[in-house]
């Protein structure tokens, strides 16, 4: 499948990202293939995983095409989503259809420049590149530097952006608006109504992670609104 057979194969359709964390109880890659293989039961058209291991063991058993990433902490860095050209090259060689990073404007593990791991990657590797952004003048700084996707999955992760509840519809307009490579919508979409209003404003393509794959935040979301006297009716 070309790199345009790809994304098209993408457009308008459901990313399942899955992903745990090491000391969950889900985590491994055998618990997460089979997480993918249940969202590829249910129509989802991609799968977002992290790490080499997840990513290979995932494309092997599901086919699907596979966002990759790796996060990886630094002491020198708040980046931690595939932030350094090793973490970038490890997803590449696992088998991802598409790698994303960090694309915000903080500084990366050992200032490493966003511009150079992009060209190193393109240089020896045909894989998409996708970036995870919090703004959308980091939308436009990724499409300059030859993303070929920019995500809105930092939004209300760095200092600097919007803390919501649910998805940045605003921040979906801003880059649609803005950008001529697709817009994937991605962060805190908690329902298949917000997910469609994502694609209404114009995303390509949503993905969608703890409201499918992380039954402990499912478990507090009904919890949380169960013990709210407000909505409870015993207050
Ligand atoms: C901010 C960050 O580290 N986001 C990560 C990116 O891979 C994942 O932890 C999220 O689960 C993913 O973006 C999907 O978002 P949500 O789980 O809200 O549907």
């Amino acid at each position: 499948m070309t790199n345009i057979e790809l994304l098209s194969s993408l457009k308008g359709g459901l990313i399942v990202s899955c992903q745990a964390y090491p000391g969950e109880i889900l985590f491994g890659s055998d618990i997460m293939t089979k997480m993918a293989l249940e969202a590829k039961s249910g129509g989802a058209v991609g799968i977002r995983a992290n790490s080499p291991e997840d990513i290979a063991e995932i494309k092997s058993q599901t086919g699907m095409p596979v966002i990759g990433i790796w996060k990886t902490k630094y002491p020198d860095s708040s980046i931690y989503i595939t932030p350094t050209l090793k973490e970038a090259e490890a997803v590449a060689a696992a088998g991802a259809d598409i790698v994303a990073l960090d694309a915000t404007s903080r500084t990366r593990p050992g200032q490493e420049s966003l511009a150079d791991i992009v060209d190193s990657l393109r240089s020896r590797y045909g894989v998409m590149l996708m970036a995870d952004v919090s703004n959308v003048q980091e939308g436009i700084e990724a499409e300059k530097m030859g993303f070929d996707i920019v995500s809105t999955t930092l939004s209300g992760y760095t200092p600097y952006s919007r803390e919501l509840d649910g998805p940045d519809l605003e921040l979906i307009t801003e880059l649609t608006a803005a950008l001529s490579v697709p817009v994937f919508a991605e962060g805190r979409i908690h329902t298949p109504d917000q997910a469609t209003h994502c694609l209404g404003l114009g995303a390509y393509s949503v993905v969608v992670g703890s409201a499918i794959t992380r039954p402990q935040t499912i478990t507090k979301r009904f919890v949380d609104e169960i013990r709210n006297p407000a909505v409870s009716g015993l207050a």
